[in-house]
């Protein structure tokens, strides 16, 4: 398996959510900040689900032309022969399927995702052991506590390096410094980011 982690635009894509359990819960509150269109079918549906606003549901058994123009799926069944004919039928007709009972029979999986004000971190074990991404993800989640201030701070000033800093590896030591800077806690000033800029033009 070679899971590349793409970062995909899936805002407003069509996504297929079969069964209506815990798992498909937890796959949903994971997609949600990222706004796709999400239709959940299933004949029992979690009251949590229920819930959510801005999701379609359909309360019935799975129907292969639930696929007709879906974006991506997740199959989150209890029923391994239909998660597995699902899977099939995803591939057959192109469409990225992710099946949660069966980590050899996913066209995408699901990380564990550490955010915090636009910085994503995802964890994958390659399917190897889901607890650890998920340990792994709470120790990251400290990590980039602060990052909010910091992405916030480094981004400010993005533009205006980019514009008046002509040469790009001038540009590169430019960020370095401001990163410096903000890490050790430092304030950035406008008078700073101009001093820098000055030093590093040609
Ligand atoms: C392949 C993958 C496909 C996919 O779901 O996308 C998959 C598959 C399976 N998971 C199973 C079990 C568990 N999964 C979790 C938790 C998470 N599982 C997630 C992802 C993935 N799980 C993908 C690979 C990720 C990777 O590469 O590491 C996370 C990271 C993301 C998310 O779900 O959003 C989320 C943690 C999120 C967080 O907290 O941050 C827990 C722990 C818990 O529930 O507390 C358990 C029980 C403990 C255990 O088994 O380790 C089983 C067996 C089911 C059974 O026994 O019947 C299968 C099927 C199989 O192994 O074939
Ligand atoms: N990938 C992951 O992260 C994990 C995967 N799993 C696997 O996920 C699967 C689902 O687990 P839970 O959500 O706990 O089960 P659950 O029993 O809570 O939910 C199953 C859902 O499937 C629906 N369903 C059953 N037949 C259907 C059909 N014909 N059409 C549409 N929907 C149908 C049911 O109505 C129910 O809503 C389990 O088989 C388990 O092996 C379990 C833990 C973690």
């Amino acid at each position: 398996m070679g899971y590349f982690p793409f970062f995909v635009d899936v805002e407003n894509q069509n996504c297929l959510v079969v069964g209506g359990g815990v798992v498909a819960l937890r796959k949903i509150e994971k997609l949600l900040p990222f706004n796709p269109n999400i239709t959940v079918v299933s004949p029992k549906v979690h009251k949590e689900i229920l819930s959510i606003k801005n999701i379609n549901i359909i309360k019935r058994k799975f129907d292969f032309n639930d696929l007709k123009e879906k974006s991506f799926v997740i199959t989150a069944t209890d029923d391994k022969v239909l998660n597995k004919e699902i899977y099939n039928s995803c591939k057959e007709n192109n469409i990225p399927v992710n099946t949660v009972d069966d980590k050899d029979n996913c066209s995408f999986i699901f990380p564990a995702l550490a955010r915090n004000n636009g910085v994503t971190v995802a964890i994958s074990t390659s399917g190897k052991s889901p607890i650890y991404a998920k340990y792994l993800r709470k120790k990251i989640e400290s990590l980039i506590q602060d990052s909010e201030s910091i992405v916030d701070n480094l981004s400010k000033y993005r533009e205006k390096i980019k514009n008046e800093i002509s040469l790009e590896e001038n540009r590169k030591v430019a960020f370095e410094k401001l990163l410096e800077y903000s890490l050790s806690n430092e304030s950035i000033t406008d008078d700073l980011v101009d001093k820098i800029i000055k030093d590093l033009s040609v």
